[in-house]
């Protein structure tokens, strides 16, 4: 394992690289499915348009359909056919018009679409004009959208709406995707009860287990959840080895630090191996990533917000990069003001909860005064984290990275 020197911490850059670089390593099955199930699904193909989009070239407006080469406000035109959206019409008639309808095929013979609010229609049925059109005035141009033969869009994107919107409108009912990534997880700690349980002295409620499950499926990861493991080597053993059989990834929260009641590592130690521990980010240090036998581990600190945090930062990257994305990987930040001051350097790259105000010159980001890695309820006030790089101080009005939530947890 190899670490920062200074700290015996691995930088967070580095970290990162090397859990993308094993999450690309792994390949999932490939499935086709109808584009109704494929919201968030990763593309497994690139899609190549086979047609032109729109087919033919139609109108923009409701009006007329005219040929604009001699033509003249002043003169009454007759309307030779009437055309609506769905219909093939006929080659508009020398010297006439056609009534047109947004949509509707624009009629060889004409070349701009005048719009019904600029005719006049006489008691005999003809129209004159009160402008004299351009060519292509309120046509929208076939292939204006997509060329036939074009590649719309690419293998590892994962789909959203419009890019679903997009496959049928090259007429694309199913796509091949990605299976979806199957993660088992589980709790560990003595100290554990569910919900709606009583509690006994020395008992907290498990909140990882719901703060987990919420993660993945953020991700629209297929989850099986182990339950809690109870603090002993051989039930965590047991647990581990048994997840290799259902799982592509195996998760587990707490247990990964160094105390003689953290088991995690010492069981992934014995029926696998651990390859990344102990990382220069605040919260979550001992976040843990390996091997159970063959299967991926990723082992998150126990705190509540040490979980959040290196789910977002850090085992993210491994999780989408194992479902084959491979657009938006790098979540978008903003450089934002900081209306607080933080006088003394950190060893570790620290992930502050934020909230992004109005001040008089901009905006501005506020802290919360809770930063506690077993605090949960200012990451529910906070709107993203502030990004505080080791080594750094902050005088206020610097310019900080700013993380949305939104941006790390919509994948
Ligand atoms: N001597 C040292 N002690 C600790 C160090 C260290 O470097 N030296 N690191 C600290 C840091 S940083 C972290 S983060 C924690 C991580 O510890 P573990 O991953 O082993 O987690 P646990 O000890 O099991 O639990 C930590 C904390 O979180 C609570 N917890 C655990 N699971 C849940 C759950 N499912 N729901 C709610 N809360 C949970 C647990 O009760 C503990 O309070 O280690 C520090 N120690
Ligand atoms: O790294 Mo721990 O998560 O600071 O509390």
């Amino acid at each position: 394992m190899s670490s920062c020197p200074s700290h015996g911490l691995m930088p967070i850059a580095q970290a990162q690289t090397r859990l993308e670089q094993a999450g690309r390593h792994q390949l999932l099955p490939v499935e086709t499915i109808s584009i109704y199930e494929a919201l968030d699904r990763i593309l497994a193909e690139d899609v190549i348009a086979t047609l032109d989009v729109p087919p033919q070239a139609n109108s923009a407006m409701d009006g007329y359909a005219v040929c604009c080469d001699k033509f003249c406000t002043q003169q009454p035109y007759v309307v030779s056919q009437r055309i609506t959206a769905g219909v093939a019409p006929q080659p508009l008639l020398d010297g006439t018009v056609a009534r047109i309808f947004t949509g509707a095929v624009i009629p060889e013979g004409a070349n701009a679409v005048i719009m019904q609010e600029d005719a006049v229609v006489a008691a005999d049925g003809t129209v004159s004009f009160v402008i004299q059109p351009d060519a292509y005035d309120n046509i929208r141009p076939q292939g204006q959208d997509i060329r036939q033969g074009t590649r719309i869009l690419s293998q590892g994107t994962r789909l959203s709406p419009a890019a679903i919107g997009l496959l049928a409108t090259i007429g694309h009912a199913k796509v091949n995707v990605y299976r979806r990534l199957k993660v088992m997880f589980f709790c560990t700690g003595n100290e554990l009860v569910e919900p709606s349980q009583p509690l006994a002295s020395g008992q907290i409620y498990n909140s990882n287990r719901a703060l987990l499950a919420s993660l993945l499926k953020k991700l629209d990861i297929d989850l099986i959840d182990g339950g809690v493991i109870p603090d002993n080597l051989e039930a965590t053993l047991d647990a581990l080895q048994q997840a290799t059989q259902q799982a592509d990834v195996i998760m587990t929260t707490g247990g990964v630090s160094v105390g003689e009641e953290d088991h995690v590592k010492a069981a992934v130690n014995q029926c696998g191996r651990l390859e990344l521990w102990k990382i220069a980010i605040k919260p979550g240090k001992p976040l843990a990533f390996g091997y159970v036998h063959e299967t991926p581990f990723l082992g998150l600190p126990g705190n509540p917000q040490s979980v959040f945090v290196t789910f977002a930062i850090l085992a993210r990257i491994f999780l989408i990069n194992y479902q084959g994305q491979r657009d938006g990987l790098t979540p978008q930040f903003a450089l934002i003001a900081s209306d607080f001051a933080i006088k003394k350097a950190q060893t570790r790259t620290e992930y502050l909860r934020v909230k992004v105000v109005h001040g008089s010159d901009g905006l501005r980001l506020i802290k919360h005064d809770n930063q506690s890695s077993g605090v949960l309820s200012s990451a529910v006030w906070a709107d993203g984290f502030a990004v505080i790089p080791a080594g750094q101080i902050v005088s206020q009005g610097d310019l900080l990275a700013f993380l949305s939530f939104s941006s790390l947890l919509l994948a």
